[in-house]
């Protein structure tokens, strides 16, 4: 069928091809069962991508993930590519991604499935009903920051730098991301920083609480320090709403929401730029985990979080809200039913393989649909 929607699919490397293999069979579920048809390619990112190419990720590839209305991506990196210089290791690939399309907001969605209560590493009265949304700045911060680097100061004595740089319009514009989805949800944002040790935490709090006095007042806004809020996460997790925090800080804080879930296996996470003249918003796809090489081809990784990361494409990329819906329930009755992966198994429970999970979400897909 004919279609204008496109799609860009980068498995990378690891557990990566495993889980977007699951996705494929979803996707082509969707275009036989609810006629969601795509132009679909698929290519190479990092650790793949430098073995094909001796690059993380090419020119090429960056200019059709510009191109498509929506990129989903596996994982990268592995220990193959861990000595390789940091200009080309394999998280450089998607480094560049997220930085040549612009895509400054991610969005972290911590939901833990009433099925997977007892999996996680907290008691059940703290988890139950837990949904927070992490939106952790993207583009910006100590992840790209210059000067960057290893230095040799001599007499056996190096010196490692990085810094962490933000502009006022880069805390403003995921600010109003953050304001902008809590009206959607429960009208909370705690904004988390070091404003108390950091020069560009202590910006990060004004400009956030400018964002919110002059265009969101409406929102509820408490500020907590990145280690209080570590602390809080564990303590009483669900006096979260919507948490907005910078890329350090927020790739740890989501890592940490994550197990409260069950796992690290099941968070999903959508990068999003600005809406452009044309009303197109850039955006990339993927879970919140990385390669887990210590379990990859094995065919035991969870495929849930990338599956979950297509649904949000259905979602914001493409309007597509009851698709998106028919996978998530699909996944939440799966996981009711007992079925397991490695990492979220427990005593009763059926343990199954990546596979397995997807013929069963695939299962649930065709009784919702008749
Ligand atoms: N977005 C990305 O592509 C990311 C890539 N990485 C890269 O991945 C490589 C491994 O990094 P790690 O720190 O080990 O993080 P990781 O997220 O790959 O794995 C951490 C732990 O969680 C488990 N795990 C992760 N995803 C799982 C899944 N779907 N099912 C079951 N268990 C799962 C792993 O087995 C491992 O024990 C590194 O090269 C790192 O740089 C790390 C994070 C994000
Ligand atoms: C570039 C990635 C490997 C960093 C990371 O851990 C993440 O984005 O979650
Ligand atoms: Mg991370």
């Amino acid at each position: 069928m004919a279609s204008n929607k496109s799609l860009l699919i980068l498995p990378g490397d690891g557990i990566g091809p495993e889980a977007m293999g699951e996705v494929r069979r979803i996707v082509n579920w969707m275009e036989d069962n609810r006629a969601v048809s795509f132009d679909i390619d698929e290519d190479l990112v990092g650790g793949s991508s430098i073995d094909a190419h001796g690059i993380p990720v090419t020119d090429e590839v960056v200019e059709k993930a510009m191109n498509v209305d929506a990129v989903l991506l596996g994982a990268v990196g592995g220990p193959k590519w861990d000595n390789l210089d940091f200009s080309i290791k394999p998280e450089r690939g998607l480094l560049r991604l997220r930085k040549d399309l612009e895509l400054f907001a991610n969005l972290r969605p911590a939901v833990c499935f009433d099925a997977l209560v007892d999996a996680s590493s907290l008691k059940p009265e703290l988890v139950s009903g837990l949904d927070i949304m992490i939106v952790r700045e993207l583009t910006g911060g100590v992840y790209f920051g210059e000067p960057r680097g290893i230095e040799d100061l001599g007499n056996g004595i190096r010196r490692g730098v990085n810094t962490q740089v933000y502009t006022t319009p880069e805390i403003q514009r995921v600010a109003r991301v953050a304001f902008e989805l809590a009206k959607k949800r429960d009208n909370r944002v705690c904004s988390s920083e070091k404003a108390n040790v950091m020069e560009s935490g202590v910006l990060w709090r004004e400009e956030v609480q400018k964002i919110h006095d002059t265009e969101f007042p409406e929102v509820e806004l408490s500020h907590m320090y990145a280690d209080a809020a570590a602390m809080e996460l564990v303590r009483k997790p669900k006096q979260f709403d919507v948490i907005v925090t910078d890329n350090l800080f927020g790739d740890i804080l989501s890592d940490c929401a994550a197990m409260l879930t069950g796992s690290l296996g099941m968070l999903p996470s959508a990068s999003l730029g600005d809406v452009d003249d044309s009303g197109r918003r850039k955006a990339l796809y993927e879970p919140v985990h990385g390669s887990a090489p210590d379990i990859s081809g094995k065919n035991i990784a969870n495929p849930i979080a990338t599956i979950l990361s297509y649904a949000m494409a259905l979602r914001y990329s493409f309007d597509m809200g009851t698709e998106a819906d028919l996978v998530e329930t699909a996944v939440q009755k799966v996981l009711a039913s007992g079925i397991r992966t490695g990492d979220i198994m427990s005593a009763g429970m059926t343990q199954v393989s990546t596979t397995e999970m997807g013929n069963a979400i695939i299962r649930e897909l065709d009784k919702a649909n008749g």
